[in-house]
């Protein structure tokens, strides 16, 4: 009968681990990662970045010139955006916010200031104005994303839910172009990240340090 040390057993079941992780369970594990990264950020860490990342992304002529912005509102850890959100109200910017709906696709509404905000599920700030539908953000000349990571071709890795994946999916049924913009921490900006045929590239990150273009836009609205 076959005997296996411990250690060959080790290494065949290494190999077996290995095998069986797919790329969903790969994106579960950075996203653990990134998370708890986050976690270690002080509130002044957050308030500091944020100021920062709204100065980076009104350099970006796809806001600064757009009539309508499809946004959200940072919670907790993540990047801030509500100096930004002000921001682009500010400079008479259409901004549209997203409602989380039960099947997690997402409705949109304008943002009317933080006044207008209200406590939603899952410890989000949902806009409390008109529901305009799922396909309002067709009508935005530049999206900006939540995300735990990026890497160089663009591929985005979210939370999990796919909000966003279906977004990005009717976004390509219907042809509209706009500039795709994921606003993340500078160390979130990596090498890889794991995509799946359903994962569609942004064209650009937005960090407190900077910003960083990966794909160009092709229709009739991009540069190229
Ligand atoms: N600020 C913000 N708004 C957003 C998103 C986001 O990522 N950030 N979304 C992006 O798609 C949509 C909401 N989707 C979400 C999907 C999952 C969880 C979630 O896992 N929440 C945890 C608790 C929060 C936490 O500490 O991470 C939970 O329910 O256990 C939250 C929102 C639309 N609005
Ligand atoms: N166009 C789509 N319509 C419906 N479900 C989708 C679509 N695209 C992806 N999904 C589903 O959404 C789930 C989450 O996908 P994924 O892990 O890629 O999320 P994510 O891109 O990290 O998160 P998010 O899109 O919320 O930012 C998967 O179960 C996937 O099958």
């Amino acid at each position: 009968m076959l005997r296996l040390t411990s250690s060959s057993y080790r290494r065949i079941r290494e190999v077996y681990v290995q095998a069986i992780s797919d790329e969903k369970s790969e994106k579960s594990g950075l996203r653990g990662e990134l998370l708890a990264t986050r976690r270690l950020l002080s509130p002044t860490d957050v308030l500091g970045a944020a100021a920062d990342l709204a100065r980076q992304a009104l350099l970006l002529p796809e806001l600064a010139g757009a009539a309508t912005v499809a946004a959200y509102v940072s919670v907790g850890r993540e990047p801030g955006t509500r100096a930004l959100l002000d921001a682009l109200r500010a400079q008479d910017t259409r901004v549209l916010l997203p409602v989380l709906l039960p099947d997690n696709d997402l409705d949109w509404a304008v943002y009317e200031g933080p006044g207008r905000l209200l406590p939603a599920g899952r410890g989000l700030l949902e806009p409390d104005g008109e529901r305009l539908g799922p396909d309002a953000v067709l009508s935005a000349e530049a999206v900006l994303l939540p995300g735990l990571a990026v890497d160089g071709r663009g591929m985005r890795l979210g939370r999990g839910g796919g909000s966003y994946d279906r977004v990005l999916a009717r976004i390509a049924t219907a042809g509209t172009d706009p500039a795709l913009v994921v606003l993340l921490y500078a160390n979130e900006v990596v090498e890889q990240v794991p995509a799946e045929p359903h994962d569609h590239p942004v064209h650009a990150a937005v960090t407190p340090q900077g910003v960083h273009r990966f794909t160009e836009r092709t229709g009739p609205g991009g540069p190229g």
